[in-house]
């Protein structure tokens, strides 16, 4: 049997949103097609924003969404509808989130993190459907976060990471620490599964 390596971290200098549209950007610019899963949240509005005025080869990428709320595309809450907002008309092909439905693999997955630790939509503690291989999951965070309090679909953690690397993109001290704990051990944060083991590469974008 042979011993895969453990998954190698990065932080990346500076950590700033330039420095995640740069290596977006990056990614787009390699030649053939890519797939992209693109985190939700608010932390990736301000990368969006640098992105959307960028001349890329969209018609290049699928952009997929790490996850989502069960809400309509034009609840304030949707990530689908951020995303579209900001990316809707770049010639990009969306890939809707489908539950039960197979997922291939990624070029880059885009991780954002909750005060939790929890990423995508797979929180510390949830119900949720298992399925076995790369696939969309329902799932329900126990108890429902007061900002976004509804059922999600995500990628399952096998989905995220099929993918040749990750980018982790935080802000603010306390999920700094976070990180820092799950590094350190802590395999009750969610994130933990991604820095630990012997997954792709994972670079950590920080920034104040
Ligand atoms: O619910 C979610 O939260 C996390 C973190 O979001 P943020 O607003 O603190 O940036 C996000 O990564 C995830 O995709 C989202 O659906």
């Amino acid at each position: 049997m042979t011993d895969l390596p453990p998954t190698e971290i990065k932080w990346a200098k500076p950590g700033d949103a330039a420095a995640v549209a740069d290596h977006i950007a990056r990614v787009i610019g390699a030649p053939g097609s890519k797939r992209i899963a693109f985190t939700g949240g608010s932390t990736p509005l301000k990368v969006l924003a640098l992105l959307k005025d960028r001349a890329l080869d969209w018609g290049s990428v699928t952009i997929a969404l790490t996850d989502d709320r069960c809400v309509p595309d034009d609840h304030p809450a949707s990530n689908f509808g951020k995303l579209y907002a900001a990316l809707g008309h770049s010639g990009a092909t969306f890939e809707r989130l489908e539950e039960g439905a197979g997922v291939a693999p990624f070029d880059l997955v885009w991780l954002g993190m909750g005060e939790d630790g929890h990423v995508a939509s797979l929180f510390p503690h949830m119900h949720a459907v298992v399925r076995p291989g790369p696939a969309v999951i329902a799932t329900t965070p126990i108890p429902l976060p007061p900002e976004a309090p509804f059922d999600r679909l995500t990628l399952n953690r096998k989905a995220l990471n099929a993918t040749k690397e990750i980018i982790l993109v935080v802000t603010g001290a306390s999920k700094k620490a976070l990180i820092e704990r799950a590094l350190g051990g802590d395999d009750r944060l969610p994130v933990a599964d991604f820095l630990r083991g012997c997954g792709p590469p994972v670079t950590i974008y920080w920034s104040e």
